[in-house]
């Protein structure tokens, strides 16, 4: 749209605009610490105030749980008043009369508030480019078919990936590929998955934020679609207990002088030794920062051997087993050499996932640390499977995320409490819950 922020004039004319073309609602959106899409919305008129002011929002939004509950911290509480402002730059049309945008929560004063997740991958991406590096992130958005009370649809006619999973869903399908496509979402893909009516939408390699504000209008809009077609998706990570798990998995290219690190050196597949200091540094950061990936209460059910899921704290080309995938330089790959963070899963928010990719492979650059060895099979039947294995133990892990100082330089301390006090409600409330009926109640939370 036309409409910059600085320009009002040109913010009222979008307005006029979107109302004539029957845009009547104006909806912004914000990531929680538990990953859930909360959201403001504005008659269309209202968009400069929206854009400039920003909306009203308590700080405890970044805190808000699964459950709907509030995880206080000692820096988050009931009093303060944060202002969500739409970043109209990538305001989109998208149908039944709305138009949508990301947000970022900024103080009264108008500078940005420490706890804004958006900011401060916005601050990450900036690091990454005054160090010379071009990143671009992709992600995979896995999601599961439900009736709209969250029950199983009919199952007769699946078959993983296969021809008549795509026919049995095809109004949904068709409907979802051109309402990606009107929006400008750039999907990739959109496939049948292994387990029952779960899909797939990849999504174009972008600039990290670009990335992360593109997948969650795809996540609102593969909801959208969904609803007009009579059923819900779950984003759950684990929808049903014993079925198959939902990723959303991260893909990270680094670039220096348009040489990709992960293709135009001298190591393994062509890594550089910048490529191979930032698989060591996201690999080392892994431990602390599983709970921004795959930290709510039934990831840890998904991050199982054998499920594809990565739950090892390993890499290895084309291994799906291990927590970083490496994706050499083929002719077969159009994007080029990557590395594949597979442990990340719905419930993460997105902003925080990016920043610890991003910002680990960067603390590994700066480290300049070597390269491990590659993990070449199955981790789970190496000898050292028991030091490698992930998402055993979600308590000690939020431990860890409490006290890194990693974790602490990349989000800052009030983010690193709220993301920890939202994950020990969730194991508070539910830890103790059998598979069973945690899958069920949390069915629908990410949706
Ligand atoms: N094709 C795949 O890689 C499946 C991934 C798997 N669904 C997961 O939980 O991450």
């Amino acid at each position: 749209m036309d409409g910059k922020p600085g320009d009002p004039d040109g913010l009222e004319v979008a307005a006029r605009e979107l109302e004539r073309g029957g845009v009547s609602l104006v909806v912004g959106t914000a990531l929680d610490f538990a990953g859930v899409i909360r959201s403001k919305a504005v008659p269309t008129r209202r968009l400069r105030s929206f854009a400039e002011t920003g909306m009203g929002a308590s700080p405890s939004w970044v805190v808000f749980c699964v459950d709907n509950g509030i995880a206080f911290t000692p820096a988050i509480g009931v009093v303060g008043d944060l202002r969500l402002r739409l970043d109209v730059r990538a305001l989109r049309v998208i149908g039944d009369g709305m138009a949508w945008a990301p947000t970022s929560y900024h103080e009264q004063d108008g500078t940005r508030s420490a706890l804004c997740a958006r900011g401060r991958l916005i601050g990450v991406e900036r690091r990454a480019v005054g160090a010379g590096l071009a990143a671009l992130m992709g992600v995979e958005l896995e999601f599961t078919i439900v009736a709209p009370d969250g029950s199983r649809l009919d199952q007769g006619a699946w078959a993983a990936y296969g021809m008549r999973s795509v026919v049995a869903r095809r109004a949904f399908l068709v409907d979802l590929a051109r309402t990606l496509e009107d929006a400008g979402v750039g999907a990739e893909q959109i496939h049948a998955e292994y387990g029952t009516d779960q899909f797939e939408v990849s999504l174009a390699p972008l600039p990290p934020v670009a990335m992360a504000d593109t997948a969650i209008l795809a996540r609102v809009l593969i909801g959208l679609v969904a609803d007009r077609h009579g059923v819900a998706v779950s984003f759950s990570p684990l929808p049903f207990a014993g079925g198959s798990g939902n990723g959303m998995h991260l893909h990270l290219s680094l670039a220096r002088d348009g040489h990709n690190l992960f293709a135009t050196g001298s190591g393994p597949y062509g890594i550089t030794a910048e490529g191979g200091a930032a698989i060591a540094g996201v690999l080392d950061a892994l431990p602390a920062l599983l709970p921004v990936y795959a930290g709510s209460v039934v990831s840890s059910l998904r991050l199982k051997p054998g499920s594809w899921s990565g739950a090892a704290a390993c890499w290895g080309l084309e291994n799906r087993e291990a927590a970083l995938r490496f994706l050499a330089a083929t002719s077969g790959n159009p994007h080029g050499a990557n590395i594949e963070l597979k442990i990340v899963d719905p419930s993460a928010n997105l902003y925080l996932a990016a920043i610890g990719l991003l910002g680990s492979a960067l603390d590994g650059i700066e480290r300049a640390l070597p390269l491990p060895a590659e993990v070449s099979g199955d981790p789970a039947q190496t000898a050292e499977s028991a030091r490698l294995r992930l998402g055993a133990e979600p308590s000690a892990a939020l431990d860890r995320l409490a006290s890194s100082p990693l974790a602490a330089a990349l989000f800052g301390p009030d983010i690193v409490a709220g993301a920890v006090a939202v994950r020990r409600h969730e194991l508070t409330t539910l830890g103790d819950v059998d598979p069973e009926a945690v899958t069920d109640a949390l069915r629908l939370a990410w949706s």
